[in-house]
């Protein structure tokens, strides 16, 4: 039996709603229009009469489905945060007539975005009717900056085989009350929000304003994360894409190094606080010889350092590959070049060139030693990557993800990020997933995985690995 329990209260940008049950079950839930706005009419899913999917049985969602956080349990643990599982309500708390949603891309390109944009286009025309869709130009300033323009099936319909986003993004530019007004102006009532974790921490803050203000309007937002660093959800999209399409750059290197003597190939990929890129490309290559990443601090010089590995690699092999993330070694880099730190118009950190630096300082190690002479090739395939449609695997993912937002929004749902949790599809509160970022673990297995199918040095001392737990036992 689920006992709803204590904190319901809504305060500041702590709207959390929790309900917790027996054997220390807990659903972490989403709000929901109906918490601030009393007596709302509801209609019945105007699925049910939709040749293709009255058919299905079970096809709505029962309203106490929810998906455990962890999977891996003991025989006495407590069974822990659950979210709520995501899909089509039996009641709708939208005439479809009533409907005029907007859809807004922001942040840095990921492929997919274009998929989701035409999928949840279609997905409120073909499944819910709603013929009223505008697409919200250059990020979270075009709502008030710039003019709206009308999306329909199709004008869509082919723009998921398109990289970037028919809407163009924007970094910066978020004025919470300016947006609002814009949506209360305009008498836009569901709100699609494509983009980041700084994305989704502004969806947080316009949710907060619409119910401060009592609107009938539904905030969803979908995650986009190249870089995967999203918190909570298993993995984002445009991930697959980015990764296959790193094992190009990867194989040029590859191929380049192992054509001259002592040839060493660098090819830096995104990631400015998380290494999956670098990590899943890498284990996906085999060809790589050494993997850096922001999360495992690594040196040059000396007894198990980066030169060491990389003569002992040209000795036995005659070539070596090396890929990195463009947030690795930024300590160590600005120790050395004394840098001063900038922000872009979001506030994130901007990053030195690793790739750069990393190259020149292997150059000057083999030629200012009179080593050994080496031949290195530096590739930058970032924006390559980032501005090609997404893949087959990502695209379905993306549909997915689009249909969620809309059977929320539609359900009444709002304040909530899709998500795939555990493999199945979840609506989770924004504060989820902008407390913290999700990180490669250097104590878990798969990055245990990596350091032995490339056989590199770990470079961690045990000062290192007892920080990594305490962060780690600080995020549980
Ligand atoms: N803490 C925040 N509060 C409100 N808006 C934010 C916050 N952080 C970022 N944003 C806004 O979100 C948008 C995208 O953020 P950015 O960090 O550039 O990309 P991403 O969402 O991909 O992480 C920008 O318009 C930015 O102003
Ligand atoms: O050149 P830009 O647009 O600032 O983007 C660079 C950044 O965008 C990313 O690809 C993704 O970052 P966001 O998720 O914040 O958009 C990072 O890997 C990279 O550091
Ligand atoms: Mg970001």
């Amino acid at each position: 039996m689920i006992r709803s329990s204590t904190a319901m209260g809504f305060s500041g940008t702590d709207h959390m709603k929790i309900v917790s049950g027996d054997a220390g079950y807990v659903l972490q839930d989403v709000p929901h229009l109906s918490d601030f706005i009393p007596d709302l009419p509801t209609y019945p899913n105007p699925l049910q009469h939709n040749a293709a999917y009255s058919v299905v049985k079970q096809y709505f969602v029962n309203v106490d489905d929810t998906v455990p956080q962890k999977i891996v349990v003991h025989k006495n643990s407590p069974r822990g945060t659950h979210f709520r599982r995501a899909g089509p309500r039996q009641k709708v708390y939208f005439d479809s007539d009533d409907v005029l949603a907007c859809i807004v891309t922001c942040g840095g390109l990921c492929p997919g975005l274009n998929t989701v944009i035409r999928e949840i286009v279609c997905g409120l025309y073909h499944m819910y009717g709603v013929s009223r869709i505008l697409g919200i130009e250059g990020g979270y300033r075009g709502f008030y900056s710039r003019n709206t323009t009308p999306l329909t099936p199709k004008i869509v319909n082919d723009i998921h085989k398109r990289g970037g986003t028919i809407l163009g993004t924007s970094r910066g530019g978020s004025d919470t009350s300016k947006i609002v007004d814009s949506i209360q102006d305009r008498g836009i009532n569901q709100v699609y929000i494509i983009g980041g974790d700084g994305t989704q921490k502004g969806a947080s803050v316009i949710f907060e304003e619409i119910r401060r203000r009592g609107l009938k309007v539904a905030v969803a937002g979908i995650p986009k994360t190249i870089d995967n660093d999203i918190a909570v959800i298993d993995k984002s999209f445009g991930f697959d894409t980015a990764v296959e399409e790193a094992q190009r750059a990867i194989n040029a290197a590859h191929v380049e190094a192992e054509s001259i003597e002592n040839g060493v190939g660098v090819v830096k990929l995104m990631g400015r606080y998380s290494g999956f890129i670098a990590m899943y490309a890498t284990l996906a290559s085999r060809d790589v010889d050494c993997c850096l990443i922001p999360e495992s601090p690594f040196y040059l010089e000396g007894k198990g350092g980066l030169f060491e590995y990389i003569e002992k690699r040209l000795k036995e092999n005659g070539h070596m590959v090396l890929v990195l993330a463009e947030g690795a070694g930024q300590e160590l880099m600005a120790e050395s070049m004394r840098a001063v730190s900038h922000e872009d118009a979001s506030g994130n950190k901007l990053l030195l060139d690793v790739g750069l630096w990393i190259s020149q300082k292997i150059k000057d190690h083999f030629t200012e030693r009179n080593k050994m002479v080496i031949n290195l090739k530096y590739i930058d395939p970032t924006y390559m990557i980032r501005a090609i449609p997404s893949n087959a695997s990502d695209n379905v993912y993306c549909t997915l993800l689009a249909q969620s937002a809309v059977h929320g929004a539609m359900a009444g749902y709002t304040g909530f990020t899709v998500g795939l949790v555990n493999g199945r599809h979840t609506y989770i509160p924004f504060y989820r997933v902008t407390e913290t970022q999700n990180q490669v673990v250097i104590t878990d297995r798969m990055w245990a995985r990596l350091l032995s199918s490339t056989n590199q040095p770990s470079f961690l001392s045990s000062k290192d690995i007892m920080e990594s737990e305490r962060k780690e036992e600080e995020k549980k």
